[in-house]
């Protein structure tokens, strides 16, 4: 099988000291997409960099070193201390892997995370994360987020806005459309034909019969009526409080939140070490690490790889199970 696209996400953030330590676990070839230079600059001798022309040449290489497709840094990336001047680099490294991506000359993309802000003051860039700017690089109408762990699979159908405007964001089209690519996606990559997909109610106690805010029963419950009336295994408006505990989650396949926190705490809360942030909806395959740059501890030696490399064997396998 093909290599996967892996780009090194912030410099100054833990990605390049994770790409390290994945290369030596020779889990599932992969090219970096990054700089070379920053990469040598802090590898132990057991993890031999090679720059490479491009993907095809890495999976040679991938066995004896870390192979690099490199777009090199204007600036010194020191660890923990970002420098805006890196940020057009990194907004590079992640275009041209998805142009790899495209070209099928890479089987997966993995990216290592991102400061939003530090793209954003550094180099305009316009979007609240990967999950948009790979959307808009593939041209996806509907980019949808997962965060996947051995415990839980949540989706949070509103993401990276303020929570003050989820109510207004939230309509009943966003809705449907992001269950549809999730039941799509659980099929398609993870082999769930029918999966059961658990709904989260927006207002306390799923609204508590209207008493506690009217999305629950007025937004929500009428598109789970449509779709379940199309055949989908749909349960829901639920409180979102009693949703996580063991046993509920022993009842579906995936939960669909309202907004970022209340799907991101319980999986962050449960496999934090070892989830993975899955793209769905994009005509490639993307996963990430479900944790972000790490600044505090960016450079120290003990940012734990496991998240990442459960990134890359999870883009492997769907990689696997979409081209056999
Ligand atoms: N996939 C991504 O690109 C991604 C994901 C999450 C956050 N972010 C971005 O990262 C930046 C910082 O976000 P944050 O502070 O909310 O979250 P964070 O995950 O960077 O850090 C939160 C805490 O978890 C710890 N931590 C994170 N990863 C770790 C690892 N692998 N091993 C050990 N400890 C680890 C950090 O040291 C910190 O104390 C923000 O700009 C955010 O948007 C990017
Ligand atoms: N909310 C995501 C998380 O906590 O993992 C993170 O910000 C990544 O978002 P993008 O994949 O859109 O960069």
């Amino acid at each position: 099988m093909l290599p996967l696209a892996l780009t090194l996400g912030d410099p100054s953030g833990i990605g390049p000291e994770l790409t390290l330590a994945a290369w030596r676990a020779q889990g599932h070839p992969f090219a970096v997409f990054g700089c070379a230079a920053l990469l040598r600059s802090f590898a132990p001798e057991d993890v031999p960099i090679a720059a490479v022309a491009n993907v095809a040449e890495a999976a040679a290489t991938f066995p004896h070193a870390l192979p690099v497709i490199d777009i090199p840094l204007p600036a010194p990336a020191l660890p923990g201390t970002p420098d805006l001047a890196n940020a057009a680099a990194t907004i590079a490294w992640i275009e041209a892997a998805v142009t790899a991506c495209q070209n099928g000359d890479a089987a997966a993309l993995v990216t290592n995370p991102i400061n939003k802000k530090v793209l954003k003051d550094g180099a305009a860039f316009a979007f609240p994360g990967h999950t948009e700017f790979l959307a808009h690089l593939t041209g996806a109408a509907r980019p949808v987020m997962m965060l996947a762990g051995p415990d839980l699979r949540v989706v949070p159908v509103t993401i990276h806005i303020p929570l003050s405007d989820v109510p207004r964001a939230l309509t009943a089209d966003l809705l449907e459309e992001t269950i549809r690519v999730t039941a799509t996606g659980l099929a398609r990559d993870l082999g769930l034909s029918s999966p059961r997909i658990a709904v989260a109610g927006l207002n306390p106690h799923a609204g508590e019969g209207g008493a506690m805010g009217h999305e629950d029963a007025m937004l929500i419950a009428p598109v789970l009526d449509r779709l379940r009336a199309e055949g989908m295994t749909l349960s829901g408006p639920l409180p979102a409080d009693t949703m996580f505990h063991a046993r509920a989650r022993a009842g579906y396949d995936v939960a669909v939140c309202m907004y970022h926190d209340q799907a991101l705490i319980p999986i962050k809360t449960l496999n934090f070490e070892d989830g993975v942030n899955v793209t769905l909806g994009l005509p490639i395959i993307r996963t990430s690490p479900d944790h972000g740059t790490a600044y505090d501890i960016a450079g120290k030696g003990i940012a734990d790889p496991r998240s990442l490399m459960a990134a890359i064997a999870m883009a492997g396998d769907m990689a696997q199970a979409r081209w056999p």
